[in-house]
Protein backbone atom coordinates (compact mmCIF):
# COMPACT_ATOMS: atom_id res chain seq x y z
CA UNK A 1 0.00 0.00 0.00
CA UNK A 2 0.84 3.26 -0.47
CA UNK A 3 2.83 5.68 1.83
CA UNK A 4 1.32 8.63 3.87
CA UNK A 5 2.09 11.84 2.85
CA UNK A 6 2.01 14.97 5.74
CA UNK A 7 1.85 18.11 5.20
CA UNK A 8 2.19 20.78 8.23
CA UNK A 9 2.55 24.55 8.43
CA UNK A 10 4.32 24.42 5.08
CA UNK A 11 5.50 27.98 3.94
CA UNK A 12 7.31 28.66 0.54
CA UNK A 13 9.10 31.74 -0.46
CA UNK A 14 11.14 33.14 -3.04
CA UNK A 15 13.20 36.35 -1.82
CA UNK A 16 10.29 38.61 -1.07
CA UNK A 17 7.59 36.57 -3.42
CA UNK A 18 5.72 33.73 -0.60
CA UNK A 19 4.54 31.96 -2.93
CA UNK A 20 2.03 30.21 -0.43
CA UNK A 21 1.94 29.70 3.04
CA UNK A 22 0.78 27.56 5.95
CA UNK A 23 -0.30 24.44 3.57
CA UNK A 24 -1.57 21.72 5.94
CA UNK A 25 -2.69 18.90 4.46
CA UNK A 26 -2.87 14.85 4.30
CA UNK A 27 -2.88 12.29 1.28
CA UNK A 28 -4.11 9.56 2.35
CA UNK A 29 -1.84 6.32 1.71
CA UNK A 30 -3.16 4.99 -2.02
CA UNK A 31 -5.67 7.61 -2.66
CA UNK A 32 -5.48 9.55 -5.88
CA UNK A 33 -5.42 13.20 -4.89
CA UNK A 34 -5.44 16.15 -7.36
CA UNK A 35 -4.19 19.84 -6.92
CA UNK A 36 -5.82 22.40 -8.49
CA UNK A 37 -5.32 25.73 -9.11
CA UNK A 38 -4.44 29.08 -11.37
CA UNK A 39 -1.04 29.61 -13.64
CA UNK A 40 1.51 30.54 -10.85
CA UNK A 41 -0.31 29.64 -7.76
CA UNK A 42 3.08 27.42 -6.92
CA UNK A 43 1.81 23.93 -7.80
CA UNK A 44 4.79 23.10 -8.93
CA UNK A 45 6.60 23.98 -6.48
CA UNK A 46 4.61 22.26 -4.22
CA UNK A 47 5.70 18.94 -5.57
CA UNK A 48 9.13 19.73 -5.44
CA UNK A 49 9.01 20.24 -1.78
CA UNK A 50 7.09 17.09 -1.50
CA UNK A 51 10.35 15.51 -2.20
CA UNK A 52 12.63 18.11 -0.94
CA UNK A 53 14.42 19.34 -3.92
CA UNK A 54 13.08 22.81 -2.80
CA UNK A 55 13.15 23.68 0.91
CA UNK A 56 10.25 25.85 2.43
CA UNK A 57 11.59 27.89 5.26
CA UNK A 58 8.79 27.00 7.51
CA UNK A 59 7.01 23.49 8.20
CA UNK A 60 7.42 19.98 7.80
CA UNK A 61 6.55 16.83 5.13
CA UNK A 62 6.78 13.77 6.52
CA UNK A 63 6.83 10.99 5.06
CA UNK A 64 7.91 7.53 5.98
CA UNK A 65 8.70 9.33 9.11
CA UNK A 66 11.28 11.55 7.74
CA UNK A 67 10.84 14.75 7.24
CA UNK A 68 12.22 16.26 3.42
CA UNK A 69 12.01 19.70 5.12
CA UNK A 70 14.35 19.69 8.02
CA UNK A 71 15.97 15.89 8.00
CA UNK A 72 18.99 14.61 7.23
CA UNK A 73 20.19 14.94 3.56
CA UNK A 74 21.44 10.88 3.99
CA UNK A 75 17.35 10.92 5.31
CA UNK A 76 15.88 12.75 2.27
CA UNK A 77 18.02 11.16 -0.31
CA UNK A 78 16.67 7.47 1.13
CA UNK A 79 13.09 8.68 0.99
CA UNK A 80 13.37 10.30 -2.41
CA UNK A 81 13.23 6.44 -3.72
CA UNK A 82 10.00 5.97 -2.47
CA UNK A 83 9.12 8.68 -5.22
CA UNK A 84 8.31 8.49 -8.36
CA UNK A 85 8.17 11.64 -10.40
CA UNK A 86 6.39 12.49 -13.53
CA UNK A 87 7.03 15.53 -15.07
CA UNK A 88 5.30 18.15 -17.72
CA UNK A 89 7.32 17.13 -20.74
CA UNK A 90 7.88 13.61 -19.40
CA UNK A 91 11.71 15.05 -19.23
CA UNK A 92 13.30 12.08 -21.09
CA UNK A 93 16.59 12.43 -22.41
CA UNK A 94 16.60 13.47 -26.04
CA UNK A 95 19.60 11.27 -26.97
CA UNK A 96 17.95 7.72 -25.56
CA UNK A 97 15.57 5.65 -26.98
CA UNK A 98 12.80 4.72 -24.56
CA UNK A 99 14.20 1.46 -23.38
CA UNK A 100 17.37 3.16 -21.76
CA UNK A 101 15.65 6.56 -20.53
CA UNK A 102 12.83 4.10 -18.67
CA UNK A 103 15.67 1.79 -17.92
CA UNK A 104 17.92 4.89 -16.64
CA UNK A 105 16.61 5.03 -13.01
CA UNK A 106 17.47 1.19 -12.38
CA UNK A 107 20.50 1.38 -13.75
CA UNK A 108 21.82 4.26 -11.53
CA UNK A 109 19.92 3.54 -8.14
CA UNK A 110 19.88 -0.19 -7.80
CA UNK A 111 22.66 -3.12 -9.17
CA UNK A 112 19.65 -5.01 -10.85
CA UNK A 113 21.39 -7.41 -13.80
CA UNK A 114 20.99 -6.58 -17.68
CA UNK A 115 18.04 -9.38 -17.80
CA UNK A 116 16.35 -7.85 -14.91
CA UNK A 117 16.08 -4.57 -15.56
CA UNK A 118 14.77 -6.01 -19.17
CA UNK A 119 12.04 -7.36 -17.54
CA UNK A 120 11.32 -4.57 -15.10
CA UNK A 121 11.47 -2.01 -18.52
CA UNK A 122 9.25 -4.28 -20.66
CA UNK A 123 6.58 -4.98 -17.84
CA UNK A 124 6.33 -0.89 -17.45
CA UNK A 125 6.10 -0.26 -20.56
CA UNK A 126 3.19 -2.56 -20.93
CA UNK A 127 1.51 -1.12 -18.25
CA UNK A 128 1.34 2.28 -19.82
CA UNK A 129 0.90 0.81 -23.56
CA UNK A 130 4.23 1.49 -25.27
CA UNK A 131 5.77 -1.99 -25.79
CA UNK A 132 7.09 -1.98 -29.33
CA UNK A 133 8.56 1.24 -29.01
CA UNK A 134 11.70 0.18 -27.14
CA UNK A 135 14.13 1.68 -29.81
CA UNK A 136 12.35 4.98 -30.71
CA UNK A 137 13.45 7.95 -29.63
CA UNK A 138 11.55 10.64 -27.79
CA UNK A 139 11.53 13.04 -30.97
CA UNK A 140 10.33 10.84 -32.69
CA UNK A 141 7.20 10.16 -30.98
CA UNK A 142 4.02 11.71 -30.20
CA UNK A 143 3.89 14.70 -26.80
CA UNK A 144 1.16 11.49 -25.33
CA UNK A 145 3.60 8.98 -26.00
CA UNK A 146 6.11 10.81 -24.04
CA UNK A 147 4.27 11.22 -20.74
CA UNK A 148 3.32 7.69 -20.94
CA UNK A 149 7.12 7.00 -21.11
CA UNK A 150 7.94 9.25 -18.31
CA UNK A 151 4.90 7.34 -16.36
CA UNK A 152 6.85 4.14 -17.43
CA UNK A 153 10.07 5.83 -16.01
CA UNK A 154 8.18 6.92 -12.77
CA UNK A 155 7.43 3.24 -12.57
CA UNK A 156 10.22 1.45 -12.44
CA UNK A 157 11.58 1.64 -9.11
CA UNK A 158 8.12 0.65 -7.53
CA UNK A 159 7.24 4.03 -6.50
CA UNK A 160 4.93 3.96 -3.19
CA UNK A 161 4.00 8.09 -3.99
CA UNK A 162 3.33 9.12 -7.23
CA UNK A 163 3.71 12.39 -8.34
CA UNK A 164 2.68 13.78 -11.96
CA UNK A 165 3.10 17.49 -13.05
CA UNK A 166 -0.06 18.05 -15.33
CA UNK A 167 -0.11 14.87 -16.97
CA UNK A 168 -2.37 16.48 -20.08
CA UNK A 169 -0.55 19.19 -20.36
CA UNK A 170 -0.41 19.70 -24.44
CA UNK A 171 -2.55 16.70 -24.93
CA UNK A 172 -5.95 16.87 -26.79
CA UNK A 173 -9.51 15.50 -24.79
CA UNK A 174 -9.29 12.59 -26.46
CA UNK A 175 -5.61 11.28 -25.28
CA UNK A 176 -6.10 13.39 -22.06
CA UNK A 177 -9.18 10.72 -21.66
CA UNK A 178 -6.50 7.85 -21.41
CA UNK A 179 -4.32 9.43 -19.40
CA UNK A 180 -6.61 9.82 -17.04
CA UNK A 181 -7.69 6.52 -17.64
CA UNK A 182 -4.11 4.89 -17.17
CA UNK A 183 -3.95 7.08 -13.68
CA UNK A 184 -6.77 4.94 -12.69
CA UNK A 185 -5.99 1.78 -13.66
CA UNK A 186 -2.20 2.26 -12.45
CA UNK A 187 -3.75 2.81 -8.63
CA UNK A 188 -5.64 -0.16 -8.99
CA UNK A 189 -2.43 -2.08 -9.71
CA UNK A 190 -0.29 -0.58 -7.52
CA UNK A 191 -2.32 1.45 -4.83
CA UNK A 192 0.60 3.57 -4.37
CA UNK A 193 -0.12 7.09 -3.16
CA UNK A 194 -0.70 9.71 -5.92
CA UNK A 195 -0.75 13.03 -6.08
CA UNK A 196 -1.67 15.05 -9.59
CA UNK A 197 -0.90 19.10 -10.41
CA UNK A 198 -3.77 19.62 -12.78
CA UNK A 199 -5.84 22.51 -14.74
CA UNK A 200 -7.77 19.75 -16.76
CA UNK A 201 -11.60 19.91 -15.35
CA UNK A 202 -12.41 16.64 -16.66
CA UNK A 203 -9.50 14.87 -15.11
CA UNK A 204 -10.61 17.14 -11.74
CA UNK A 205 -13.75 15.43 -12.19
CA UNK A 206 -13.39 11.93 -12.98
CA UNK A 207 -9.80 10.85 -11.58
CA UNK A 208 -9.41 12.20 -7.79
CA UNK A 209 -10.54 10.58 -4.50
CA UNK A 210 -9.07 14.22 -3.08
CA UNK A 211 -9.46 17.38 -4.26
CA UNK A 212 -6.87 20.51 -3.18
CA UNK A 213 -7.25 24.31 -4.63
CA UNK A 214 -4.23 26.90 -4.41
CA UNK A 215 -4.71 30.37 -4.71
CA UNK A 216 -3.78 33.72 -3.12
CA UNK A 217 -0.89 32.44 -1.42
CA UNK A 218 -2.88 29.69 0.76
CA UNK A 219 -4.48 25.95 0.25
CA UNK A 220 -7.98 27.38 0.02
CA UNK A 221 -9.17 23.65 0.48
CA UNK A 222 -8.52 19.91 0.56
CA UNK A 223 -10.54 17.74 1.05
CA UNK A 224 -12.79 14.25 -0.35
CA UNK A 225 -13.48 15.39 -3.89
CA UNK A 226 -17.27 15.61 -3.28
CA UNK A 227 -16.54 18.09 -1.06
CA UNK A 228 -14.41 20.29 -3.81
CA UNK A 229 -16.68 19.70 -6.64
CA UNK A 230 -19.89 20.83 -4.34
CA UNK A 231 -18.12 23.66 -2.96
CA UNK A 232 -20.01 26.82 -3.20
CA UNK A 233 -15.99 28.58 -2.20
CA UNK A 234 -16.11 31.09 -5.29
CA UNK A 235 -12.72 30.40 -6.45
CA UNK A 236 -13.80 27.08 -6.37
CA UNK A 237 -16.33 27.90 -8.35
CA UNK A 238 -15.16 29.54 -10.81
CA UNK A 239 -12.47 27.58 -11.68
CA UNK A 240 -14.28 23.99 -11.97
CA UNK A 241 -16.83 26.07 -14.16
CA UNK A 242 -14.00 27.41 -16.10
CA UNK A 243 -15.67 30.95 -16.14
CA UNK A 244 -14.44 34.47 -16.51
CA UNK A 245 -16.71 35.44 -13.05
CA UNK A 246 -14.84 35.43 -10.20
CA UNK A 247 -12.10 36.07 -8.36
CA UNK A 248 -9.65 34.81 -10.65
CA UNK A 249 -8.16 36.99 -12.94
CA UNK A 250 -5.94 37.25 -16.25
CA UNK A 251 -3.04 38.17 -13.86
CA UNK A 252 -4.25 35.63 -11.27
CA UNK A 253 -6.44 37.98 -9.00
CA UNK A 254 -8.20 40.39 -10.48
CA UNK A 255 -8.06 44.01 -9.10
CA UNK A 256 -11.03 45.40 -6.95
CA UNK A 257 -12.72 47.81 -9.93
CA UNK A 258 -13.13 44.71 -11.81
CA UNK A 259 -14.82 43.12 -9.01
CA UNK A 260 -16.73 45.98 -8.02
CA UNK A 261 -18.00 45.98 -11.90
CA UNK A 262 -18.95 42.50 -11.94
CA UNK A 263 -21.23 43.34 -8.50
CA UNK A 264 -23.01 45.32 -9.76
CA UNK A 265 -23.69 43.80 -13.68
CA UNK A 266 -24.80 40.77 -11.10
CA UNK A 267 -22.21 38.43 -13.51
CA UNK A 268 -19.78 38.63 -10.10
CA UNK A 269 -20.36 34.50 -8.83
CA UNK A 270 -20.11 31.45 -10.93
CA UNK A 271 -23.02 29.53 -11.51
CA UNK A 272 -24.22 27.40 -8.45
CA UNK A 273 -22.47 23.91 -7.80
CA UNK A 274 -23.98 20.65 -9.21
CA UNK A 275 -26.18 18.74 -7.25
CA UNK A 276 -25.28 15.41 -8.80
CA UNK A 277 -21.36 14.45 -9.72
CA UNK A 278 -19.88 12.77 -12.61
CA UNK A 279 -19.00 9.70 -11.46
CA UNK A 280 -15.12 8.41 -10.93
CA UNK A 281 -13.37 6.34 -13.52
CA UNK A 282 -13.36 2.60 -12.60
CA UNK A 283 -10.47 0.19 -13.21
CA UNK A 284 -10.89 -1.25 -16.69
CA UNK A 285 -12.26 -4.28 -16.77
CA UNK A 286 -9.99 -7.46 -15.99
CA UNK A 287 -7.88 -5.08 -13.20
CA UNK A 288 -8.18 -5.75 -9.59
CA UNK A 289 -10.74 -3.21 -7.95
CA UNK A 290 -9.01 -0.28 -6.04
CA UNK A 291 -8.47 -0.87 -2.57
CA UNK A 292 -8.38 2.88 -1.52
CA UNK A 293 -11.90 2.73 -2.58
CA UNK A 294 -12.88 0.94 1.09
CA UNK A 295 -10.32 2.73 2.79
CA UNK A 296 -11.78 6.07 1.90
CA UNK A 297 -15.31 4.85 2.21
CA UNK A 298 -14.04 4.46 5.89
CA UNK A 299 -12.13 7.15 6.08
CA UNK A 300 -15.12 10.14 4.44
CA UNK A 301 -18.00 8.34 7.06
CA UNK A 302 -15.28 8.54 9.75
CA UNK A 303 -15.90 12.39 8.89
CA UNK A 304 -19.48 12.66 8.29
CA UNK A 305 -20.37 14.89 10.58
CA UNK A 306 -18.57 17.51 9.61
CA UNK A 307 -19.19 17.48 5.53
CA UNK A 308 -21.20 19.92 4.02
CA UNK A 309 -24.83 19.13 3.14
CA UNK A 310 -24.19 18.95 -0.77
CA UNK A 311 -20.78 17.04 0.03
CA UNK A 312 -22.99 14.29 2.10
CA UNK A 313 -25.75 14.64 -0.72
CA UNK A 314 -23.39 13.83 -3.54
CA UNK A 315 -21.37 11.69 -1.58
CA UNK A 316 -24.15 9.10 -1.10
CA UNK A 317 -24.50 7.74 -3.95
CA UNK A 318 -20.23 7.17 -4.94
CA UNK A 319 -20.17 5.75 -1.53
CA UNK A 320 -22.53 3.32 -1.62
CA UNK A 321 -21.38 0.87 -4.48
CA UNK A 322 -22.05 -2.30 -2.22
CA UNK A 323 -25.54 -1.41 -0.53
CA UNK A 324 -26.95 0.80 1.88
CA UNK A 325 -26.82 4.37 2.26
CA UNK A 326 -24.29 6.31 4.75
CA UNK A 327 -26.34 7.08 7.98
N1 LIG B 1 13.49 28.39 -8.69
C1 LIG B 1 12.71 29.46 -8.63
N2 LIG B 1 13.20 30.68 -8.31
C2 LIG B 1 12.40 31.76 -8.21
N3 LIG B 1 11.07 31.74 -8.41
C3 LIG B 1 10.51 30.56 -8.73
C4 LIG B 1 11.30 29.35 -8.86
N4 LIG B 1 10.46 28.33 -9.18
C5 LIG B 1 9.21 28.87 -9.25
N5 LIG B 1 9.24 30.20 -8.99
C6 LIG B 1 8.07 31.10 -8.94
O1 LIG B 1 7.09 30.52 -8.09
C7 LIG B 1 5.78 30.76 -8.57
C8 LIG B 1 5.00 29.48 -8.70
O2 LIG B 1 5.52 28.73 -9.78
P1 LIG B 1 4.97 27.28 -10.17
O3 LIG B 1 5.70 26.84 -11.40
O4 LIG B 1 5.04 26.37 -9.00
O5 LIG B 1 3.45 27.59 -10.51
P2 LIG B 1 2.34 26.58 -11.07
O6 LIG B 1 1.14 26.76 -10.22
O7 LIG B 1 2.91 25.21 -11.19
O8 LIG B 1 2.09 27.24 -12.51
P3 LIG B 1 1.60 26.55 -13.90
O9 LIG B 1 0.24 26.03 -13.65
O10 LIG B 1 1.61 27.70 -14.85
O11 LIG B 1 2.61 25.47 -14.24
C9 LIG B 1 5.96 31.51 -9.89
O12 LIG B 1 5.80 32.90 -9.64
C10 LIG B 1 7.38 31.21 -10.29
O13 LIG B 1 7.92 32.23 -11.05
Amino acid sequence: MGIEVTVEGLTKSFGKQTVWQDVTLTLPPGEVSVMLGPSGTGKTVFLKSLIGLLKPERGRVLVDGVDMVGGSERDIYRTRKLFGLMFQDGALFGSMNLFDNIAFPLREHTRKKESEIRRVVMERMDMVGLLGSEAKLPGEISGGMRKRAGLARALVLDPQIILCDEPDSGLDPVRTSYISQLLIDLNAQIDATMLIVTHNLDIAATVPDNMGMLFRRELVAFGPREVLLTSDIPVVRQFLSGRREGPIGMAEEKDEATLAAEQLAGTATAPPPPTRLVPQLEPSPGLPPRQAVQRRRARVLGMWDQLPAAARTAAQTGLSPVQGEPA
